[in-house]
């Protein structure tokens, strides 16, 4: 059993994620921010903030990260903040981070690099050793238990590998050697689902969310396909399965997203509430990527248009009908 494993971020996921590991390490430290988080997992198992109700177990605890050293006890380290944060905390923790296993949850792409979450922890930290984690899970979900699987995107180290299958045998696992498709495939997910409740909220019925949602996975596959070179990617849990729960279901908050701007409910959307939209900062690199590679996808520019605020969603939708009758 891995003795220690730390987990930078007290939000939703990486309290979720502590919890469900937390009967297979020894001892979960979350680091967390705020120093009232920090407190009321310490004094009272609870993190007030984004679990109330749940109890959390007794081998987490929590430390506001001062220095790179608070890292030095963890084999295992998480990732889970939002991913507009990821290369200021893993510079921030420096070489806290150099010669342990890590695993990033964050799902984003960085603009203007175009890289994945994990290209940025190694160039920042010079570690190889590094896993992401990805699939239909739900922070809230997870927390409390129920059943979820999840892709674990990780190269052909054995023993990262065997580390990975232990920590996570609460989940439903599957394995890509394809890091960055993997990570890709939540990046994709996220804009699709912006664009279904864009969509949606102009077309209500069945026979029209399901026809655009076979689109919006067709246009996805074919991305993948140029470039990915796991072929298998198309039946993980991080591609179909998270795909499906984030435009699908109404809990996804970039599926919410594109509802509330189809509706006019918010006009400036871009990340002035404070809560985490990582599909709006990832449509401009996912459309520059595309444009590398000479793919091209119509829906993530429709996504792109109306989030841009130089569209109208109806309009939009109207012109990609139209485009792809
Ligand atoms: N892998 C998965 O299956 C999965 C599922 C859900 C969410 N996620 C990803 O996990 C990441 C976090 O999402 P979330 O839902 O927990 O978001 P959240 O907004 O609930 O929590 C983010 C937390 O990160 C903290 N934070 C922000 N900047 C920080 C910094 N510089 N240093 C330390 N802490 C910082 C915030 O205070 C907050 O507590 C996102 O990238 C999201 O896409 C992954």
């Amino acid at each position: 059993m891995i003795s220690t494993v730390g987990v930078i971020g007290a939000g939703s996921m990486g309290t979720a994620v502590a919890q469900s590991i937390s009967g297979r390490a020894g001892e979960v430290i979350i680091f967390g921010r705020r120093q009232e988080i920090v407190d009321s997992i310490n004094h009272d198992n609870h993190n007030t903030m984004y679990f109330p109700g749940l109890r959390l177990r007794p081998n987490i605890r929590a430390r506001v990260m001062n220095d790179r050293r608070d890292l030095a006890d963890c084999e295992v380290v998480i990732i889970a903040v939002p991913s507009s944060e990821v290369r200021s905390v893993v510079n921030a923790a420096g070489d806290g981070l150099a010669d342990r296993y890590l695993i990033t949850m964050a799902k984003g792409l960085e603009y203007p690099s175009l890289k994945t979450m994990s290209e940025i922890i190694r160039e920042e930290t010079g570690n190889p050793d590094i896993a992401c984690f990805s699939g239909p899970t739900f922070a809230d979900e997870i927390a409390y238990g129920h059943i979820a699987g999840a892709t674990i995107g990780v190269g052909d180290d054995p023993s990262l590998r065997a580390t990975m299958s232990d920590l996570f045998g609460e989940f439903i696992l599957d394995f890509s050697d394809d890091i960055r498709a993997v990570e890709l495939c939540g990046v994709l997910k996220n804009v699709y689902a912006i664009g279904t409740g864009m969509w949606d909220s102009v077309y209500s019925n069945h026979n029209e969310h399901y026809t655009f949602l076979n689109m919006c996975y067709k246009e996805m596959c074919i991305f993948l396909r140029a470039i990915s070179l796991d072929e298998g990617i198309f039946t993980k849990f991080c591609c179909f399965g998270d795909f499906n729960l984030t435009a699908n279901v109404d809990k996804s908050r970039n599926r919410t997203l594109g509802l509330m701007v189809g509706k006019k409910i918010v006009k400036t959307p871009y990340l002035e509430s404070g809560v985490t939209f990582e599909g709006s900062r990832s449509v401009k690199g996912i459309i520059e990527l595309a444009k590398n590679h000479d793919i091209d996808i119509p829906i993530a520019r429709f996504v792109y248009d109306v989030l841009s605020g130089n569209n109208n969603v109806r309009i939009s939708v109207d012109t990609l009908v139209r485009r792809t009758a």
